[in-house]
């Protein structure tokens, strides 16, 4: 069972309350770990620690700061244009975060309300607090911090820090979050840096924190509580159909993760050790990855599946289920207005420079979700990697310093490369890139000491200025670029084909001789099949590009209807196994982390099949477009010849595309067949299952519940046998029953159920084998129960005779020791024939005891044999021999 099954809800929190204080005052105090990794966190010594003369607000007093970021964000956007900070305004010194920088300095106004797109721009950071886990509840561990009201400060309880000689400091942030709601999470931390990202803006959203905090939790989620990502995805294509401009969209991701300091691709998994670049116009980036255009969430959350799939994870001391690597999920967003006139447009929402037509913006999101800072932990590997996980986050805390020292400004070195995470990270956190940051920690005692480290982390890093401004771009580097330009040429020649197709009509018409005619008609049917395929390519590089009039709701998640069974989001995402299989949004999410991708095995099954069908769907549809193609060139003829051959063409066309027609609705009727037959198969295999349990239970356990023993188990074996004959001959009735087009399907199915059944009749060989072995052993036993049997009875034999001559000895003795025998007995002193004989009586006596002691052990022996044989169920089998062999002869 999961360590933390069971998590409390947000409504069993008890910051600072008398119960947690009753209960934190059991805690022992924090013993220093001597074995642990030292921590890869500023120590509270740093300069960096908060200070002491920091102000310190009131809980409950209006805070300047306590407005949440979407509030903000609405203040901003009410107030279109804010100063832009001076240089010396952008290293702030102090670890509150200033109003200014929350202002996003900018001369230009927002598209559709989202955020002004350019400006210094301080890193937003949120703190996450989980609920208490089961465990940390059951070892009377209490929430020892204590949130303001306003939601952005947070504070060690007093009393805890005053009896564990600690400091309670307050930590002010963007925004402090308590509990299991990644709804209001996604809200405050991401949505305004995924907005921007929406408008050539780069961005970087991710999750730091000690090792079982709950990263995953916010980044990913689980299937009641989408993380940052899944809901990024969805915000991303709600954007797109909303915009009220007209501009064009196309989006691709990438996934991968650098464990034990190398780069995997998660789409890729054989590109193992993948190496990092750098140019100018590029900046930092790692190649070859692999790079999936994507059309709709469900496709974005299929790639993230095939990714998560090859991720590395790992049980730990601290976390059943442990990232154990760093993973970059990025998508690189194109954008332009549709209309490539070359005229100006003036931005949307307000002043600001107007945006040139057709310029192309180009942005990077990457979600991040770091692997968790931990001591050491028992298991070796996890040793390692753990090793590799802290030296990379101690790498980003020295990155971070540096830039919040401002010795960027003045050239100092800043170690970038000294690990592969910072080193992918420098674009973004050398300024390029908004940053949002979502530092994760636990609430209880004994985690305080990391807890304060991420703190401070956190503070450090509300101190770092970006500068991140659209991407504008204009040459071949965008596809979006590369496949208009393609879509326009392949028009153009589409128009030349339809001209030059006319010009061929016309001179049909006026005459000529027949070979050139002939000559003309096969260059027109050539020119119809390219047209055909132009137009295909064209249908094609139209989809990847995305619009408002492209994208619609039922391609989007509707998060307004969470437990609607009806609602877009559920039909789109449940295939997928993300989101909500309960109507209750609010349930406690399970901590269970297989849970997170439910019934994996099914939904890739799935999505498998729909992949096919698609490609068999696709394949009859080109075939048709050629079909009508062909029809087309044949019916602009006049000739009477080729009208014939029209006629003809659309009888066997015809029928073609009706044949091709029954072919995709027996495709889909096959497919039908097809699920239906898997929920026969399913329930077969659990029935087979069953079986097989039984059969177990008879085999492992002897007595097997009903103490049956062989006779039952050949009994099961029987009724197995019978019941794979029952469901051989259901599956030859229902594959015989389906139609004869879905023949290949069904040979399919059949050679599957084939080898369900060869695998059956293997167990039920095994089985047999097993009742052989288990036969024969109660054979031997029995063998030997007799034998048994034989030795005792001959030992009550000489039983038997040994009290006879014992008797006749004794009576002897007493005749040789009687007074009338004076001519053997000399008085007193016994003579030489009374010591002899008591000699002789004593040695019988105690050969006696030793039969009697023998007798003893063998019968014990004899129990023994027996509780064995009704081990396997023949006390009733043998029982006879058993009592014969116990009761006296
Ligand atoms: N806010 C939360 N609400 C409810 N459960 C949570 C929350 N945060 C984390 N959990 C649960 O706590 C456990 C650990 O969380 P998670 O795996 O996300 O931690 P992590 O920081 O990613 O750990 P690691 O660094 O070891 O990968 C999981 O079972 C998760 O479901």
């Amino acid at each position: 069972m999961s360590m933390f099954s069971g998590l409390r809800m947000p409504s069993s929190f008890r910051f600072g309350s008398a119960a947690a204080l009753a209960q934190g005052e059991e805690l022992p105090p924090p013993v220093p770990d001597k074995q642990s990794v030292p921590s890869i966190l500023p120590t509270p010594s740093s300069r960096l620690s908060p200070q002491p003369s920091s102000p310190i607000m009131p809980v409950g007093s209006p805070s300047p700061f306590s407005a949440t970021p979407s509030r903000l964000a609405r203040q901003a956007s009410a107030a279109s244009i804010t100063p832009t900070r001076t240089a010396s305004e952008r290293n702030i010194t102090g670890f509150f975060p200033s109003p200014g920088a929350r202002t996003r300095s900018n001369s230009s106004a927002t598209i559709n309300g989202a955020s002004p797109v350019s400006g210094n721009d301080a890193c937003h950071v949120t703190v996450r607090m989980r609920p208490l886990t089961e465990s940390e509840e059951s070892q009377n561990n209490a929430c020892v911090w204590e949130v303001s009201d306003e939601h952005n400060r947070i504070t060690l309880n007093q009393d805890f820090a005053d009896k564990n000689r600690k400091t309670a400091s307050d930590y002010f942030f963007d925004a402090v979050q308590v509990g299991s709601d990644n709804k209001d999470l996604y809200e405050d931390s991401a949505r305004d840096v995924v907005r921007a990202a929406m408008e050539g803006i780069n961005g970087t959203v991710f999750a730091y924190g000690q090792t079982a905090s709950g990263k995953t939790y916010s980044m990913m989620g689980v299937n009641e509580e989408p993380g940052v990502i899944p809901q990024a995805v969805e915000d991303i294509f709600t954007f797109i159909r909303d915009q009220s401009g007209d501009r064009e969209f196309l989006l691709r991701v990438s996934y991968l993760e650098i464990y034990n300091e190398t780069i995997r691709d998660l789409l890729s998994p054989e590109q193992n050790d993948l190496r990092i670049h750098e140019d100018r116009k590029r900046g930092v980036f790692v190649a070859p990855l692999k790079e999936e255009i994507v059309t709709s969430p469900k496709q974005v959350m299929r790639v993230i599946r095939k990714g998560e799939e090859n991720r590395h994870f790992g049980a730990t001391d601290y976390n059943e289920h442990s990232s154990r690597s760093h993973t970059i999920f990025q998508m690189v967003i194109e954008s332009r207005e549709r209309t490539a006139s070359g005229a100006a447009s003036p931005r949307i929402g307000g002043p600001g420079p107007p945006r040139p037509r057709g310029t192309v913006m180009i942005s990077q999101l990457n979600l991040i979700d770091l692997a968790g800072s931990e001591k050491a932990t028992t298991d070796v590997a996890r040793r390692t990697e753990g090793a590799f996980i802290n030296k990379s986050l101690l790498t980003l805390g020295t990155v971070i310093s540096k830039l919040t020292d401002g010795k960027i400004a003045t050239g100092s070195h800043i170690p970038y490369r000294d690990s592969k995470l910072t080193r992918i990270l420098q674009s973004s956190l050398s300024g390029n890139a908004r940053i949002s940051v979502i530092c994760t920690i636990s609430p209880a005692g004994p985690n305080v000491e990391e807890t304060q480290n991420t703190l401070k982390f956190a503070s450090r890093v509300k101190k770092v200025t970006v500068h991140a401004s659209a991407n504008k771009i204009v040459d071949e580097k965008a596809l979006l670029q590369k496949y208009k330009q393609e879509i326009d040429e392949l028009r153009s020649q589409l128009s030349t084909t339809n001209e030059l197709l006319e010009q061929e009509r016309r001179q049909q018409q006026s005459g000529g001789l027949e070979s050139e005619r002939k000559k003309y008609e096969d260059l027109l049917v050539e020119a119809q099949i390219a047209r055909t395929r132009s137009k295909e390519r064209i249908d094609h590089l139209t989809r990847l590009i995305l619009s408002s009039k492209t994208i619609t709701s039922k391609h989007i998640l509707d998060w307004s209807a969470p437990g609607d069974p009806s609602s877009a989001r559920n039909s789109v995402m449940l295939e997928d196994g993300l989101l909500p299989t309960s109507p209750n949004m609010n349930r406690a999410p399970s901590s269970s982390a297989s849970r997170q991708f439910a019934d994996k095995g099914f939904l890739d099954r799935h999505i498998r099949e729909i992949d096919a069908r698609d490609e068999k769907i696709r394949a009859a549809e080109n075939e048709i477009n050629n079909l009508r193609a062909v029809l087309a060139v044949l019916k602009s003829s006049s000739d009477t010849d080729v009208v014939q051959t029209i006629d003809q063409y659309e009888k066997t066309g015809g029928q073609s595309i009706k044949s091709m027609r029954t072919t995709l609705s027996e495709l889909d009727k096959a497919q039908r067949q097809k699920n239906e037959l898997e929920v026969v198969c399913a329930g077969m295999e659990d029935q087979i299952k069953g079986l097989e349990e039984k059969l177990r239970a008879v085999g492992v356990n002897g007595s097997g519940g009903g103490g049956g023993g062989v006779e039952d188990l050949i009994d099961e074996n029987r009724a197995l046998k019978s019941t794979i004959k029952g469901l051989r001959f259901e599956l030859d009735h229902r594959l015989g029953s389906a139609s004869p087009d879905t023949a290949v399907a069904n040979a399919k199915m059949l050679s599957q159920l084939e080898s369900q059944a060869a695998e059956q009749q293997a167990v039920i060989a095994q089985q047999q084998s097993q009742n052989t072995q288990l036969q024969s052993e109660v054979e031997s036993l029995t063998s030997e129960l007799r034998h048994s049997h034989r030795t005792i009875a001959t030992l009550r034999d000489s039983i038997r005779m040994l009290e006879v001559s014992s008797d006749m000895f004794v009576q002897a003795a007493s005749r040789a020791h009687s007074p009338t025998n004076t001519q053997t007995s000399s008085g007193s002193a016994p003579s030489d024939v009374e010591l002899a004989l008591e000699r002789e009586r004593k040695l019988r006596a105690e050969e006696g005891r030793a039969n009697v002691e023998k007798i003893a052990s063998l019968e014990a022996e004899l129990a023994m044999t027996k509780a064995e044989l009704g081990a396997f169920g023949l006390v009733g089998a043998f029982g006879a021999l058993g009592n014969g062999a116990s009761s006296p002869p």
